[in-house]
């Protein structure tokens, strides 16, 4: 399989461009005119400059409103194109593309624009080059790949052949099946790009919001079944227009970019493993099964905070490393570790972003498998040197550079808290806490795409649709990452301004991380008892808020004086209901969350989010915060 990248897709200049595409593991790139036009330097030095970074320029793109012309226009087109082939000459290149006429003057027929393809066809094979034609979704005449194909097939000339867009055949809900039919021969390029769906004008959709596969909402493994069906082998290439990605680095761009296509095929080939693809086998998704650790980094007062917090959440310390600084801290099944070791990886977590989530540990069928599949998506593995009688946990990096660390049954790995900590988890009295419902890691808004794209590939998890929560000072993205059972949840918070809680949290903390932690509870009401009891100091509720609830839910008054009392959040969807509160910040922002769901509620209280956000502002400007 040959991958490729339109230059467009990444920002920076052309050789920025081209190292972070290489860097990436690309065979080949799509070069945009206007990149080529942009830089400096003749078509041959480029040429030269790309194939010398070990790629091979795939296709030279685009070239427009040429099909269908009446004359002197027609014969105006064909000199422009000869202009353009000189040019792919000397960069180097035999491929171009020709997307579908949007000229005003452009006159339809497929008789017509096949016979200006024949004449077209005819002169690019004196120089030995190829000519693909591609419906753009928001062409005059020609906005369909079954008539782009009808075109090319008419035109009937061995240099003319079609170029297939993911984007243009999905987004104008063409069923991808249609495809099949094809002969992959005939297919001469393959671009790919997925794209929310929303309801929005083609063209801006297109110049926009594209996505790479797996980012978006469209059927794109579909797309690609069809094409590999047909016997197409030519490179599989990325064209991604989007606003967030001409301004975001061209590494992370390029690497999520390849990370997507891998995944994309290893999908195409689970689902119909008669196609023939030349692809490395890797691991399926892993499962996760639920949160085995989270760990936090953190010295000091900060420390001595947070172990406050946990004991009056009912926490009990069960647990001392054999060799390290790390406290065990457990209640029903939720581990949480406090390490304060001044060496290391923790250390100099906590070094970069002060009290921190350094490393999450997730529970999987087969924790080297995890690692393998995640290699296979070039996340990149974590080995810390171990000590005496420590286990070798398989791990990558996640999040900001932190730790995922994987556990398993089979291998052993599940022992680690008798192997590794002299511990008693019979002292433990706790208050109700059973698991950890979900992570919320806040990051920048334009991150979250990639963190989406990294969890959704790596494990088998599904998102849920994006929401808006809306934060006195700005508006924060919410979405979850889920698997289908619920064992495993994040909420990704994508910032966009630092005045928000989340983006204030993000700035003060040098980067993306997990800002707060839910814990579920079968008993919200003993449970907030018990915290209270416990010296837990809920997070305030206003008057308002609940006088709204009346309004929003029938809710008996004495359930409703109860929620008030306790400063319980409460939300129903479908299925069921939602009690959440909250615990007052700690070290910069950082808090806890104690949930419980009640017949399959599957939201995260998102309509609370801004009452929520704002009685923690309240809170935190009263104590002259940010800092906790
Ligand atoms: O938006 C465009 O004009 C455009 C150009 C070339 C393409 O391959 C494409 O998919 C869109
Ligand atoms: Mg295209």
């Amino acid at each position: 399989m040959k991958t490729s990248i339109a230059t467009v897709s990444i920002s920076g200049n052309l050789p920025e461009k081209l190292e972070a595409i290489a860097a990436a593991g690309f065979d080949g790139i799509e070069i945009f005119e206007q990149d080529f036009i942009a830089h400096d330097g003749n078509p041959r030095d480029v040429g030269d400059m790309i194939r010398s970074m070990g790629l091979d320029i795939t296709l030279f793109q685009p070239f427009r409103d040429f099909e269908g012309l009446p004359d002197p226009l027609r014969a105006k087109a064909f000199d422009r194109a000869e202009r353009k082939f000189d040019l792919m000459q000397e960069l180097g290149t035999d491929l171009v593309l020709v997307c579908s006429s949007c000229h005003p003057q452009a006159m339809g027929g497929i008789d017509r624009a096949a016979a200006d393809f024949n004449e077209l066809g005819e002169r690019v094979a004196k120089r030995g080059l190829r000519i693909g034609y591609e419906a753009l979704a928001w062409g005059h005449h020609v906005n369909d790949h079954r008539d782009a194909w009808e075109i090319v097939r008419r035109a009937d000339h061995d240099n003319v052949g079609l170029i297939l867009d993911s984007f243009h055949t999905l987004a104008r809900k063409i069923d991808p099946e249609t495809i099949r039919r094809i002969p992959g021969d005939k297919i001469f390029f393959v671009q790919l790009a997925d794209a929310p769906q929303i309801e929005m004008d083609l063209l801006y959709w297109s110049r926009h919001f594209r996505n790479m596969p797996g980012e978006g909402d469209l059927a794109i493994t579909d797309f690609m079944r069809a094409v590999v069906a047909t016997g197409y082998s030519g490179p599989i290439s990325l064209e991604i227009f989007n606003d967030q990605f001409r301004g975001g680095s061209p590494k992370t761009i390029a690497n999520d970019g390849h990370r997507s296509l891998i995944a994309l095929m290893d999908d195409v080939k689970r689902d119909e493993p008669d196609l023939k693809l030349d692809l490395a086998d890797m691991p399926k998704r892993a499962v996760v099964e639920g949160i085995s650790f989270v760990e936090f980094a953190t010295k000091g007062d900060d420390a001595t905070a947070l172990e406050t917090i946990l004991e009056t959440m009912g926490f009990a310390r069960t647990g001392q490393h054999i060799a390290k600084q790390l406290t065990l801290w457990s209640q029903g099944d939720i581990r949480i570790i406090i390490n304060r070791e001044t060496t290391g990886y923790a250390n100099s977590a906590f070094t970069v972003h002060g009290t921190t989530v350094c490393d999450i540990g997730l529970n999987v069928g087969d924790a080297a498998k995890t690692v393998s599949r995640a290699k296979a998506l070039r996340a990149k593995p974590f080995s810390q040197p171990t000590g005496p009688g420590e286990l070798d946990i398989p791990a990558i990096r996640g999040l900001s550079g932190s730790v995922l660390h994987f556990i398993d049954d089979a291998s052993g790995l599940a022992n680690v808290w008798s192997i590794e900590f002299k511990s008693d988890e019979t002292k433990q009295t706790g208050a109700g806490l059973q698991q950890i419902d979900h992570l919320a890691q806040t990051m920048s808004y334009d991150e979250m795409l990639s963190w989406s794209l990294f969890y959704t590939t790596l494990f088998d998890m599904q998102k849920t649709p994006m929401v808006d929560v809306v934060d006195p000072d700005g508006l924060v993205r919410s979405q979850a990452l889920e698997t289908s059972d619920g064992a495993f949840r994040i909420t990704l918070n994508g910032a966009e301004t630092h005045r928000t809680m989340a983006g204030n949290f993000l700035a003060d903390s040098f980067g993306a991380s997990v800002q707060h932690i839910a814990l579920a509870t079968d008993d919200i009401f003993a449970t907030s008892d018990g915290l209270v009891k416990r010296g837990f100091k809920p997070l305030p509720m206003s008057d308002n808020y609940y006088a709204d609830l009346t309004a929003r839910f029938d809710l008996d008054p004495d359930l409703l004086s109860r929620l008030k009392t306790a400063n319980i959040l409460y939300d129903e969807d479908a299925n069921g209901a939602f009690f959440q509160f909250y615990s007052r910040p700690y070290a910069g922002g950082m808090f806890f969350e104690i949930v419980q769901r009640k017949d399959g509620y599957a939201g995260y209280g998102a309509p609370n989010a801004p009452f929520r956000i704002a009685a923690q502002k309240r809170l935190m400007r009263l104590k002259g915060m940010p800092k906790a």
